[in-house]
């Protein structure tokens, strides 16, 4: 049979593999690798980021005094994560399948040195029928720098290994549009672009979740507007990948691609907003042809301010004239040379279109 998408991201949420007292859902990992495997036999590249390691460290130790939050994670992340890579290994291996273990962090994704050296690390396991098995090194990441949660990083590995879908498998059949237990709440199926969907999300979390729903969502738009189609569903229900990516109608929420995908170097700009080291502020003009269907660079002549002080190829965030945040690109030049050639005619982009992505 056809499939869909040649390359999928699979994100598996902590709730979607523990128990309620915390344990480690060994049978459900094993129900969701067999689907894993299935799509894989059946010529689907599949991408797993998979969360569970503090939850599944936490029912193997015993701390001896009282630890504060970051002791814990550290702790339990160190135990957990060895534990859960060690299930996936042997649930895999009953399959024929090797898997392979990448720990990243948010700086792994700062300079776009190290970005494509990540993604050549899994497209080198890919192209050898190796899955990748995606986690946060959550033993050494520091936590003002860590992702907001997975969804975050799943949203950075479909977009880095220009996957065609990212599944996000929560504990819950999709986005509702009013709270969850309402049974008058029903799924949303379908977002299009520039739908707003902040008044429907309730700040409630599962119990072993970071993020939340809203993180959800907003990845989940971020990425489908670089042309990549994200779907939310239950990993709890059965068959569910498979179900996903075989027929149409099963329960979930779909987000619709933009029917114009963006370049693979846009795509790591788009994410990198976190790492910005400046700000271009632009005037009226220049934000309307930003957002005219016609490619279009960022000139000095448009320039009104220049903050920070940032090197050339660093990241810088764009402005407009009333302070929102338009977009990001990477500059062709020094914030000092920004600042000489500000205003004036004739001189080379600050920031060149094929480097600047405007959300
Ligand atoms: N409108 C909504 N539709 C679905 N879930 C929602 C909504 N608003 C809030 N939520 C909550 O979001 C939770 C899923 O997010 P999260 O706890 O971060 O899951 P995960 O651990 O899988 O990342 C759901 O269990 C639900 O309680
Ligand atoms: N890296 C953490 C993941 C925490 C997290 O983001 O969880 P979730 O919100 O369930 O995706 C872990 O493995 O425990």
């Amino acid at each position: 049979m056809k499939q869909p998408f040649a390359r999928v991201a699979v994100k598996i949420g902590s709730n979607v593999l523990t128990r309620r007292d915390g344990t480690l859902d060994v049978t459900r990992m094993s129900a969701l690798t067999d689907q894993i495997a299935e799509l894989h036999k059946a010529g689907v590249e599949i991408i797993l980021i998979s969360s569970g390691a503090v939850a599944s460290g936490r029912s193997e130790v015993r701390p001896a005094k009282k630890l504060d939050s970051v002791d814990q994670r550290q702790l339990f992340s160190a135990v957990g994560q060895a534990k859960l890579i060690n299930r996936y290994y042997e649930l895999f291996r009953e399959h024929g399948i090797p898997v392979g273990q990448v720990l990243t962090t948010k700086e792994n994704f700062g300079t776009r040195r190290h970005y494509l050296n990540q993604k050549n690390c899994m497209s080198v396991m890919l192209e050898n029928g190796v899955i990748p098995i995606v986690n946060e090194n959550d033993t050494i990441s520091v936590s003002e720098l860590m992702f907001t949660d997975n969804d975050e990083l799943s949203g950075l590995i479909a977009s880095m290994m220009d996957a065609g879908a990212l599944i996000i498998l929560s504990n819950i059949d999709g986005i509702y549009n009013g709270p969850p237990a309402d049974p008058a709440s029903t799924v949303i199926r379908e977002i299009g672009q520039g739908k707003d969907l902040s008044s429907y999300i309730q700040a409630s979390k599962s119990s072993f979740g970071r993020g939340g729903m809203l993180t959800k969502t907003n990845i989940a738009r971020k990425v489908a507007d670089e042309g990549i189609t994200v779907i939310i569903a239950n990993g709890k229900r059965d068959n569910i990948l498979v179900d996903i990516i075989r027929n149409e109608n099963t329960v979930c929420t779909r987000f619709i691609p933009s029917a114009n995908p963006v370049s693979s170097v846009k795509k790591w700009i788009a994410h990198s907003e976190g790492f910005a080291k400046g700000e271009l502020h632009i005037n009226d003009c220049t934000t309307k042809i930003l957002f005219a269907d016609k490619a279009a660079s960022i000139l000095p002549i448009g320039i009104t301010a220049v903050e920070g002080e940032f090197e050339k190829d660093d990241i810088v965030r764009i402005v407009d004239f009333e302070g929102n945040p338009v977009g990001v690109g990477k500059a062709n030049c020094d914030s000092m040379q920004a600042r000489e050639a500000m205003g004036k005619h004739g001189k080379k982009p600050v920031v060149h279109y094929d480097y600047l992505y405007i959300e």
